[in-house]
């Protein structure tokens, strides 16, 4: 759908209509071959101009179109059609201009951007590369460094920065359609040769094979086993040692493997996902679309630890007045230092004035009694915070939303305790709460949808990636934790190392195994933890009865390297060594090599051979079987909400979809075999048991993720 225009007499213009971004979908390709033929073959049309309807220029290939057969023209002969155009053609663009719409508008001869436009080539990451020329056309436009920055990092680009680079003639705070008309009839009969980027050269570059050298080893680091951002680097060598029919091949050959890897399923699968969980529903039957979320212009923190402080921080960004409440007074000064710092440094990274006096702080709890919204964030301490609870519902106006930062705790308990438990919810925000993308908002049974809805647009506000979850222990993410963590254990007991178990995850794609990560996190964590559950019996007690208990199988080994002052980076000592305490260079240790070797004899356990696949198996099969677990139980409303939960929050590898997909990736029959067959070999482990849900999709033929939602609805109404 492409509608066409005679403006000013002597201009064609062409604007993209197909909401809500413009994506090129066949119908649309189609609308612009035509109208494009028809602009160039009116003689009373001198020049042309492409814009989007709505003020987005086009938001790229529309992705909805990739799992299904091509049909319609194809982009490349349309972009080459535009480019070799008699006429001039401008792109007028406003909001965006991305992936297939920036290669289109790398087509045209001339380019004027909106001043608040933004533009990118972010195939990259749907595990693609920019396939409709734009690896060959960016880089003979701005040079090989700023290509290779652009199309490997998927990055978005401003207006400002775009005309700096050179992608575009002119930036417009003006209407950009008018202003690319009177730039279309100024250029109306001058040459066109020099502005068909694919006839010119790649600017020189010195020292070529040491520059890509250089790029592909950074890339191959950050990219963690993701194939698309190697192949960007291999099509930007092409456009730099290739003429450009012979990169275009080489661009279409990348595009090949790609285009129908894996990767780009899980990829996309993301970008799908992420946006589906904004469309929350509850078991009640509340949902996003009929639920209004309430303004908050105000909001309290109350209790300023790590937790507090980056929550503080988080909403100061976003733009509202924080109350910042802490009781003790030497602990409120160094707040309001280190929440200033993180202000200044967040302001200076994005250009703009650091928002210190939105924060007012208090030591006085009556300070929050007119905010619209407080997030509780003191000790994880169900009686502590029962009382900030109870304080919180005798000084806040009628009607203000009660949060709570918990990782672990009862929101419903914590709700009960409070006159209004509609008004309770949970907000789960992940170390350093200003920085991490991931929320899960946890609503109890009694949780209005008002409340729900209020929590989850302020974390969308926020930029966080915020997913509405039921309340139950861990909630999502740390209960799914839960079996990965303990897997992980009973392979050190059974022959594994620190080093093996992380080193078979990083290389599935983890951004840090789970030793790494626990180091990091505090092994006190999870200590405390498993105290409060009666779990932790010290001493030395050995055999197999005591790693039984609570009547399943359970390893002592975390609560006996603390019980040694070890608890992780802070220690300097945890599961690995470090320099000196605080520091991040894991060393492995060989004092923890010879404990590993004591605790096995005292245990009358024989060291075995354990290789990769193991490990992988059985860590993120557990993980992966209690997902299934927790769909089941309604806790989440689908695959997707998990997955982007691990994406955004866990370190799971994106280009791996989330343990969800991951799990229709692999073949559920498969996960199932494995889990049944793990399950047999230490029938003590209960998470090892397949669950329900698992085991009635595979009976239903292992349908698509997709059509998940159909058996647990079904299995939900046979209950
Ligand atoms: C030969 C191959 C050539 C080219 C390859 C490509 O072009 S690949 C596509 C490259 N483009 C992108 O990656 C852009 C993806 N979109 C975005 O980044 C954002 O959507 C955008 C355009 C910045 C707008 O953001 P905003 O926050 O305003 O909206 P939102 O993301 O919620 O999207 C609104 C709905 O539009 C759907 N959508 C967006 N882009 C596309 C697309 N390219 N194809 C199909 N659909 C797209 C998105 O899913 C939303 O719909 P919903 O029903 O809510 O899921």
């Amino acid at each position: 759908m492409a509608e066409y225009n005679r403006v000013s007499e002597c201009v064609g213009l062409i604007t993209l209509r197909n909401p809500p971004v413009n994506a090129l979908s066949a119908a649309v390709r189609q609308g612009i071959v035509d109208t494009v033929e028809r602009a160039l073959s009116d003689p009373n049309v001198k020049s042309v101009v492409i814009c989007g309807q709505n003020g987005i220029f086009c938001g790229g290939a529309d992705i909805k179109e990739f799992g299904s057969k091509m049909t319609g023209p194809p982009l490349i002969p349309m972009i080459h059609a535009i480019e070799s155009a008699n006429k001039p053609v401008v792109a007028a663009i406003e909001g965006s201009a991305l992936g297939g719409g920036l290669e289109l508008a790398l087509g045209c001869h001339y380019r004027i951007a909106h001043s608040k436009a933004r533009l990118g080539l972010p195939e990259v990451s749907l595990g693609l590369l920019p396939a409709a020329g734009g690896s060959q056309r960016l880089p003979r436009l701005i040079g090989v460094p700023a290509a290779l920055n652009l199309i490997t990092t998927g990055r978005h680009v401003t207006a400002a920065e775009a005309l700096q680079l050179g992608i575009v003639d002119q930036v417009t705070d003006h209407n950009t359609v008018d202003a690319a008309v009177k730039f279309a009839l100024s250029v109306a009969g001058r040459s066109l040769d020099p502005r068909r980027i694919s006839t010119h050269p790649c600017p020189q570059q010195p020292d070529l094979d040491a520059l890509f050298e250089e790029v592909m080893q950074k890339v191959r680091q950050s990219a963690r086993g993701a194939i698309a951002p190697i192949a960007c680097v291999q099509a930007v060598r092409a456009a730099a040692t290739l003429p450009y029919a012979q990169g275009m091949e080489r661009e279409r050959e990348l595009m090949a493997t790609l285009f129908t890897s894996g990767q780009a399923r899980a990829l996309q699968y993301c970008f799908f996902a992420e946006r589906a969980v904004g469309r929350w529903r509850m078991p009640s039957g509340a949902r996003w679309d009929t639920s209004k979320p309430r303004p908050v212009h105000k909001a309290a923190v109350i209790g300023l630890g790590t937790m507090g402080r980056g929550i503080t921080v988080a909403l100061a960004q976003t733009g509202l007045s924080v109350i910042a409440v802490e009781t003790q007074e030497k602990q409120l000064m160094e707040a309001k230092q280190a929440i200033s710092g993180m202000l200044e440094r967040g302001a200076k990274r994005r250009g703009v004035a650091p928002a210190l006096d939105r924060v007012i702080y208090s030591q006085n709890i009556q300070a929050v009694a007119d905010v619209d919204l407080v997030i509780e964030a003191v000790f994880e301490d169900i009686a502590l915070k029962t009382k900030v609870f109870q304080q919180l519902s005798a000084v806040c106006k009628p009607g203000t939303l009660l949060c709570t930062n918990t990782s672990a705790l009862d929101v419903d308990q914590l709700a009960s305790e409070t006159p209004n438990p509609e008004l309770v919810v949970g907000m789960h925000f992940f170390a350093p709460a200003h920085v991490m993308k991931l929320l899960e908002v946890v609503y109890g049974p009694r949780s209005s949808p008002q409340a729900v809805a209020t929590a989850m647009q302020l974390g969308k506000k926020m930029g966080k990636a915020s997913v509405a979850v039921g309340n139950c222990r861990g909630f999502v993410g740390n209960r799914m934790l839960k079996p990965y963590i303990e897997e992980a254990f009973f392979l050190l007991e059974e022959g594994a190392t620190p080093e093996l178990v992380d080193q078979a995850l990083e290389e599935f794609g983890f951004s840090m195994g789970v030793f790494r990560m626990s180091d990091l996190s505090g092994l006190d964590v999870g200590w405390r933890v498993r105290k409060g559950d009666g779990l932790v019996e010290p001493g030395t007690a050995s055999g197999r009865s005591a790693r039984i208990r609570q009547g399943r199988r359970y390893s002592p080994l975390g609560d006996l390297l603390c019980e040694e002052g070890r608890f992780g980076q802070k220690t300097g000592r945890g599961w690995y060594q470090y320099d000196k305490p605080g520091s991040r260079v894991a060393r492995s240790d060989p004092w923890l090599h010879s404990f590993l070797g004591a605790y096995r004899a005292q245990h009358g356990l024989v060291a075995r051979r354990i290789d990769h696949q193991e490990v992988l198996e059985r860590c993120l099969y557990a993980l992966i079987n209690e997902g299934f677990h927790i769909l089941d139980d309604g806790i989440a409303a689908g695959p997707e909400d998990i997955d982007v939960i691990y994406v955004s929050g866990y370190g799971w590898p994106r280009h791996r979809g989330g343990p969800m997909f991951y799990a229709n990736m692999v073949g559920l029959a498969k996960v199932l075999e494995r889990l049944e067959h793990y399950q047999q070999l230490h029938p003590e482990v209960p998470h090892l048991q397949p669950s329900s849900l698992l085991r009635r999709l595979v009976a239903s033929g292992s349908p698509p993720i997709h059509k998940w939602g159909e058996v647990i609805k079904k299995l939900h109404s046979q209950l």
